[in-house]
This record gives structure tokens, sequence and C-alpha cells, in this order.
């Protein structure tokens, strides 16, 4: 026994293994009653598209990982009761501890083989980016943490009260707290939130558990009560409606569904606490427009003349539609559109982000294919895919996270962008990857500036309150991009010119009551899914992080005095015993805005920073750096520089968007009014001419 480090020995290790085994082997046999008996949910509405998820490589080696991952987490729990370890030991001790030549050694997994020389081309899953930590930011590996982990059993129940109890039901948080529909935003237009999304897209997705087969289980019954014990699957953790609940008295629901996210295994392979798996690469690098590996890559492409695949409806050019799915385009079955990320049709708005990244780059394919002629498939997508993925990149950077952070944090946080020359950002000890506190808790505020109707423009750019429609009716379902062709103009006119609402504890009831209600009777809250998610996600609370955002940790609710207004403090005062209980993801959402300039408080503004500061400055292939097998020349930089998304917009629709504010995020109001297409900024392409 070293300075007090419990005696351990090689049965004890072995002993648990076998133990973690064991719980996922039990795991396994009730998935197979439980899909003979039914029990399983379906957030997936087309079934062919159910079947593709299901067949995916992907999809399993994300399953197979957390199912390994879940071993790993049922044998430290063991060997913590075993070992009578505290939480603060279990946190020591288990990182160190190897699974090598225990019984859990099958889940680990060998780094990956990089080409030499390093590649022009970004890797689909993210792999080789960083030419020592060549996993780093690659798909299916674990998120980032800027806190370690709170979890209730040290291991991986959800975040308790400072004083050990249990936090209140998350419903309750939410209905108690949160209220309806907050203003409006001035000055920026919806854009903003649904670029946001995409870019979310991009970046960061924790998948609920699935079965083998790709289904996820049920969590409530299919009558909205909650199961019997013996029929709640492990990765399970509903959330309870109580009467006087408006969806209860609805529905008679008592049961609101949540599954947990997929867990994965640290690449040292060792003992310890669950850490969450980010199934898609954590690079900024278009993988929600080309797939997060190389099997849903391939299949996303024609094969010719670097052309991804599409649909071609009445002439215009829409998503290539999941095969068995061609003849569902009917409204109840939705339309089954394929892209590299499978909430492509979460909601219309994000829909149409998508489709306007898949016609830039056809487009910019074939303009490639008149320059270079000599090209063949491959070099013309992959140029062509460096190309969009640079444009995203500088649109984000330069159009998007002003707005939303604010001049002042852009510079304070070094992310302004060099006008001329290359960037000089980039740093190979900057591990790139997502922040689990930033995914799972403090970016989900941005949920509070969506609109729950969405209002559509015509050619003559004005308001068709007819043609609106609410966000409940569309959840998973794009088929108004289908069935109407005058859609997709009218909805950017529309996302150019609505404003989202402020970020606050404000929501639209589309998805504090509706989300995803489909044909059921009552739907999901999604404030109390995010703070469910940020409590099974072990993230600490919103008092840990304000001391890592440099601000002073309170002692007291009242001395929230200089960041919230007294209102908003005590409602807090409600919902939590006490100031260190304060969810991460509810301390930042009610948090006043005192930078002036910024959509959200400080606290979110920090966790956000640091992640772009990360995305940006971590990333070998990031757009306007230099010497590196895959930097642009000085010249074609500058005209990376010239992309905008209003320019995207003109060239990428149906033909009826023929003027556009140069700044899309911002309204169309005073000198960013709306200008003809042909005066914005445009790429010119003959730099990419091979002499
Ligand atoms: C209509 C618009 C949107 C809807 C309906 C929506 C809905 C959702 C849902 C249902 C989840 C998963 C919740 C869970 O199970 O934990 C989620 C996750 C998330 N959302 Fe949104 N969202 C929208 C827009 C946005 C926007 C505008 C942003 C940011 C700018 C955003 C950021 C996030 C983030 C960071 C996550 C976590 C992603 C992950 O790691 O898996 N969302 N959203
Ligand atoms: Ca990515």
């Amino acid at each position: 026994k070293e300075n007090g480090t419990p005696d351990f020995t090689v049965e004890d290790v072995q002993w648990a293994a076998e133990n973690g085994l064991n719980e996922v082997q039990h795991t396994i046999e009730l998935e197979n009653r439980l899909l003979s008996e039914g029990l399983i949910g379906n957030k997936i509405k087309c079934p062919a598209r159910r079947n593709v998820h299901q067949k995916r490589g992907a999809s399993s080696e994300s399953r197979q990982q957390s199912i390994h991952a879940i071993g790993i987490v049922e044998a430290s729990k063991k060997l913590k009761e075993r070992l009578n370890l505290s939480r603060s030991e279990a946190s020591q001790i288990l990182p160190k501890l190897s699974l090598k030549n225990s019984p859990l050694e099958r889940a680990c997994s060998e780094p990956t083989t990089c080409p030499a020389p390093a590649s022009k081309y970004r890797s689909y899953d993210g792999s080789c980016n960083n030419l020592v930590q060549v996993d780093w930011g690659r798909r299916n590996t674990i998120f980032r943490r800027l806190l370690p982990a709170q979890y209730g059993n040290g291991i991986d129940s959800p975040r308790p009260t400072t004083d050990g109890g249990e936090l209140l039901n998350p419903r309750n948080i939410s209905l108690s707290i949160v209220g309806d529909d907050g203003p409006n935003s001035t000055d920026i237009t919806l854009l903003v939130m649904s670029f946001g999304q995409f870019v979310t897209h991009d970046i960061t997705y924790s998948e609920d558990f699935t079965f083998e087969n790709g289904s996820s289980p049920a969590c409530c019954d299919s009558q909205g009560q909650l199961l019997p014990p013996n029929d709640l699957h492990p990765q399970c953790l509903p959330i309870e409606l109580y009467e006087g609940d408006p969806n209860f008295i609805a529905s008679g629901d008592t049961c609101m569904s949540f599954t947990r996210s997929k867990v994965g295994v640290d690449l040292s392979c060792t003992f310890g606490q669950a850490e969450q798996l980010n199934s898609n690469t954590h690079y900024l690098d278009g993988s929600q427009i080309y797939g997060s590996d190389a099997t849903i890559s391939n299949n996303l492409r024609t094969g010719i003349d670097g052309l991804l695949k599409s649909s071609d409806v009445g002439g215009r050019q829409l998503f290539p539609i999941t095969p068995g799915c061609e003849n569902l385009i009917n409204h109840e079955l939705a339309v089954c559109f394929q892209a590299g990320d499978d909430r492509v049709e979460e909601n219309p708005q994000l829909t149409t982000i998508h489709l306007l990244f898949l016609r830039e780059h056809n487009r910019i394919a074939k303009e490639l294919k008149a320059l270079n002629p000599q090209w063949n498939d491959e070099i013309l997508f992959q140029e062509t895919r460096r190309i969009v993925i640079a444009q995203l990149q500088h649109i984000t950077y330069n159009e998007y996270l002003p707005v939303l952070l604010g001049s002042q944090v852009m510079v304070d946080s070094g992310l302004v962008l060099p006008t001329t020359g290359f960037g000089t950002g980039y740093d190979s000890n900057v591990d790139p990857s997502i922040s689990n506190d930033f995914a799972a808790a403090a970016f989900r505020v941005t949920h509070s500036s969506i609109q729950g109707t969405l209002s559509l423009f015509n050619s003559a750019d004005e308001q068709e309150m007819e043609r609106s429609f609410t966000l409940s009716q569309y959840f998973f379902d794009a088929s108004r991009l289908m069935d109407d062709p005058g859609f997709f103009d009218s909805a950017l006119r529309g996302l150019t010119k609505q404003a989202p609402q402020t970020i606050d504890g404000l929501y639209t009831d589309e998805v504090a009551d509706k989300l995803y209600i489909g044909q059921k009777k009552s739907g999901g809250d999604l404030i109390a899914i995010t703070i469910q998610r940020g409590r099974e996600h072990g993230i600490p609370s919103y008092n840990e992080f304000r001391e890592f955002c440099g601000m002073p940790k309170v002692q007291s609710f009242d001395e929230l005095i200089n960041e919230f207004v007294q209102e908003d403090i005590d409602l807090l005062k409600t919902a939590y015993q006490s100031v260190d209980d304060i969810d991460l993801y509810i301390g930042c959402l009610f948090e006043t805005h005192v930078e002036s300039e910024s959509l959200m408080g400080p606290t979110a503004l920090c966790i956000a920073a640091e992640q772009f500061q990360k995305t940006k400055n971590g990333d070998r292939y990031f757009y306007d750096i230099g010497d590196q097998p895959n930097s642009f020349t000085p010249d074609q930089l500058d005209q990376i520089r010239q992309s905008s998304l209003a320019r995207l917009m003109c060239d990428n629709n149906d033909g009826s968007v023929t003027t556009m504010q140069p700044f899309a995020m911002k309204s169309p109001v005073g000198t960013n009014q709306r200008i003809p297409c042909s005066s914005l900024p445009s790429m010119d392409l003959t730099y990419w001419k091979d002499m």
C-alpha cells in the first residue's frame, strides 16, 4: 500500500473484468428479448433509412465500441466497490489500470496507421490530421472535458446534488422556470440559428445508444407510461411527468423518453469512468456534407466527374433518396434524403442549408471539370471538397462567429482571421476534440433562438402567411422541399428576413412541449432533455464553470446578481437547493448578455470561444494556413475569402433569388439592403486551372 493507495491484485482486476463482461452479456440477452417483444423506440421515420442505418458499418462500429465501453464502465464500478474506493480515489486510480491482458482487452483499439507522405486531402474520418496524435478528432473518439466529470457514483450515474441527493426532475425545472416565446433579436436573421445547427452537425453528434440492429430501446411504453423495471434497458433514463404537467393533462402520459448517449473507449485502454462518444469527426470539415467515414462518403458520390449524388425533381436538384424509399414521398413517411449526417431532415430549414452546400459542391465540380478536363473523378471530387470545406470554415469564422460571439470576444480569443497572407494559428499540440461541456450543455443555449413558426417569402419578397408553418408539423420531414417547387427559394428569403428569438429563459413551445411529436399525443421537451443530457454526461455545475471562465465562484444565490436579473435568481432558487447545484446549461441560459454585441451570456461565450479556438488551431488542414501539402496558393486563398453565404444562396437557388443582402446573417436594412446577386463578390476558380 503506497501513499494510501489501496492494495489490489491481478485477481481483483480479472474478477472485475469478467463481471463487466457478464453485465454486457446480460444486456445483450435483455436486448434480444426487448426486440422480440417489439419494445423498441423508432425516432427514424423512414423504414428504409432505418434499414440503412442498421447495415451501415459505421453505426455498428459505434455500437460495438459503446457496448465494449459499457463493459469497462461496469467492470470499473465493480472494482471500485471491491476495493472500497472513494469517488476521488476511483478517478485517480482506475485510469492508471490497464485492461491489457484482462478479458476486456479486446475492447482496446490500435491507433490508426497513416499514409506517408501526409495526404493533400483530409481523411474522411478525421484521422491523420495531427501527425503525432493521429487519432485526435477522429470520428468515434470520446469528447474532451474542460473540467473533470461529476458522476453520482464516480463512474457513470447522473450528477447528484452537492450533498449527494437527487436533483429536481428536469421537466419540473423546465416547467417552473422556462417561459414561452421570448422577444425577437434585432439586426440579425434566422439564418444565424439554422447555420449554427448546420455547423453543430458537422462537429458533434452524441448518438443515443442503439442495439446491434440500429434501433433504440423504448424508454417508455407505447401508452406513454413508465416501463416496468424488468423491461427498462439499462441505457434508458426516462423523465417522469407529474399531474399538472400540460403534456400529462393533454395525454395522460407519465413518461418522456430519454436514452443515454453512446460511450466510448479511451485510446489508452484503461479502467475508468464513462466518456461519451462523438460519432462525427470533431473537425469542422464538412462531414455533415460528405460523411464521417469512407463508406458513407463513397455512397454519396456518383463516381463520375467528382459529383455528389442528387435527385432531379421537376428540374430541381435535390438530395439523393435512400434506396428503397423512392416511393415514400408522402407526408406520413417523410422523404428520406441522404447526406453526410443523418440528422439532415431534422427540420426543413436545416435541410435547406444542407442543400445549398450539396449544390455548391456540384457547381464547383462542374467548373473545375471545364477548367481541367484531364482531372479524373477522384481529383475533381477531392479538389472540390477541399474548396467547399474552406468556404464552410471561412463563412463560420468570418460571418457566423462574429455575430454569435461579438467582435470583442473574437479579438480576445484570437478568432479573427487575417484578410491577406496565410493564417498562423495551427499548433500541433492543440487537441481539436469537441468538449463535452460545450456539446452537451453550454452551446445548447442556442436552442432558445429557435422560432416556432417559419415564415416563407414569395419572389416579390413578401411574407406569405398561408404558407408559413410550425416546426412540430415538420420534424424529420422534408417533404415540403420535394412537393412545393417554390419552397427552397421562399425559405432562403425567409431565413434571411425573419429574426430569431433572443437567447434567454424563454422558449418556443414547438420544442419545449412538442419536440418530435409526430402522430403522438404529447411531444418531448428539449429543455428537460438537455438538462438530463448534461447530468448523464457528468457535466459539473454552473458554479464550477464560473471559476473555469475566470469569474468568481459564488457562495449564495444572491451573489449571482452581477450576471443575472433578480427575477431569474428567484426562479433559480425554486429549482435548486444550492447555488452549487445549478445545471451548466440552465446557468448559461439565464445569464444576462454582458457583452452587448454577443448573443449569449459570459459563461456560454467562454466555453464556445474555447471550442472554436481549438477547432481552428488544432486543424492542420484549416483553410488559411501555409506550408502544408494541402495549403492553397496565396491567389487561391484570396478567392476563398471572396465567398459568403449570400453568394452561396445566389449561386444555388431555383432561379427566383436574384437579390441578397451582403451579410446574410444580418437583417437586410440600412447599408445591408438586398442588392442584385451580380453585385456580390464571387470566387474566381480559374486560379485552380492546372498549368
Ligand atoms: C429547429 C432547430 C433545432 C432543433 C429542433 C434542435 C433539436 C435538438 C435535439 C433534439 C438535440 C438532441 C437532444 C438530446 O437528445 O440530448 C439537439 C442537440 C444539439 N443541438 Fe440542437 N436543435 C436545433 C437547433 C440547434 C442550433 C441552432 C444549435 C446551435 C447553434 C444547436 C446545437 C445543438 C447541440 C450542440 C447539440 C448537441 C449535439 C450532439 O453532440 O449530439 N441546435 N438539438
Ligand atoms: Ca466534422
